[in-house]
């Protein structure tokens, strides 16, 4: 289920065509290279997370998507059109979240609402809009008065307003409070499951992305490192149990291992008694994303490839000190 670099993530099982098909996506600014071939597919009505750490490429690719950046090279079909070519009709389709609406700061929420509602052919209505997004109560306040997180769901409600078929949330939660991002959430769930919108959004937070996607590829320094249903991610990263002990010299040990009893009855035989210090353990999904976010980081200050971050050591058989 997991991926190394450059494999795709699997395939729709429905006959419908993905709503977004990417393969071979590469991005270079000037001379710096920043997605290494990506390949994606998201499918009608799922919430797709791409998930990743600062400067890992997530923006990056979901301005390609919508067509806002040219890609260095590779093949994108966001319902089924290249987005480098997107005219108007396609761009109706989409919903994304414009800056442009930032220089209307001194209108009032519903009128900005019902102004960019008159752009499309049949637009929500903002009221029940407002209501969605739980900003009825600022209906009638100035934009520049809304807090970081009113003026986020705003983004939500002008992204939301042309009845889109697909929905880009770039870091839609960044500078919620806890019970904003709850709110949030639940409008994201209740948008997919009642209303069939597919949603592809960002994050860098793991808790997010499982508490919200169908499926999740992460992203780590412009290649996809692992892909699946949260679920299946769970199951890939308690695996392999780690196993750590102090060896009869005092050296700590620890070894990667899918069958951890067997390695402790060999330790016992070994050192002919009871291993010192014995602990098992099964990582947890977020102690794979860390580790696999850090050993990026260091490779990347030791300009060193990461081959295999998922399944970090995982079955190497080495037993490091
Ligand atoms: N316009 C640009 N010109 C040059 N480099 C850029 C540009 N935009 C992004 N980058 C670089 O590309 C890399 C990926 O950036 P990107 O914004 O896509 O990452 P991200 O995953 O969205 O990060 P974050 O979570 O911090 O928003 C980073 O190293 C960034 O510095």
């Amino acid at each position: 289920m997991t991926t190394t670099e450059g494999a795709p993530v699997p395939p729709t099982a429905d006959a419908a065509p993905p709503v977004i098909q990417v393969s071979g996506l590469r991005m270079s600014y000037g001379s710096t290279d920043v997605l290494h071939g990506v390949d994606l597919e998201v499918r009608r009505g799922e919430v797709f997370a791409l998930l990743g750490p600062n400067g890992a490429g997530k923006s990056t690719t979901v301005e390609i998507l919508e067509g806002f950046r040219q890609r260095s090279a590779g093949t994108v079909r966001v319902l089924g059109t290249d987005p480098a070519r997107g005219g108007d009709a396609w761009r109706g389709r989409i919903g994304l979240v414009l800056q442009s609406w930032r220089d209307h700061r001194r209108w009032r929420v519903a009128e900005l609402l019902t102004h960019f509602a008159t752009y499309h052919e049949a637009p929500r209505d903002p009221a029940e809009l407002l209501a969605l997004v739980g900003l009825t109560g600022q209906s009638g306040k100035q934009v520049d008065q809304l807090s970081g997180g009113q003026r986020r769901r705003l983004d939500v409600a002008l992204a939301l307003v042309g009845r889109p078929e697909l929905v880009f949330l770039d870091e839609p939660t960044t500078g919620f409070d806890p019970e904003a991002r709850r709110d949030f959430h639940d409008l994201i769930e209740r948008l997919a499951r009642d209303e069939g919108v597919t949603v592809l959004l960002t994050t860098h937070d793991l808790v997010e992305a499982e508490r919200l996607a169908d499926r999740i590829a992460m992203l780590v320094n412009g290649r996809i490192r692992a892909h699946g249903t949260p679920a299946e991610l769970a199951r890939s990263a308690a695996a392999h149990a780690e196993v750590r002990w102090t060896a009869p010299d005092g050296t700590a040990r620890r070894e990667h291992t899918a069958d951890p009893s067997r390695l402790v009855w060999e330790l016992h035989r070994e050192i002919g008694g009871p291993v010192a210090d014995l602990e098992v353990r099964r990582p947890t999904l977020e102690d794979t994303y860390l580790r696999m976010v850090h050993r990026e980081e260091a490779a990347e200050t030791a300009a060193e490839p990461v081959t295999d971050a998922f399944d970090d050591g995982v079955g190497s058989g080495t037993r490091a000190a």
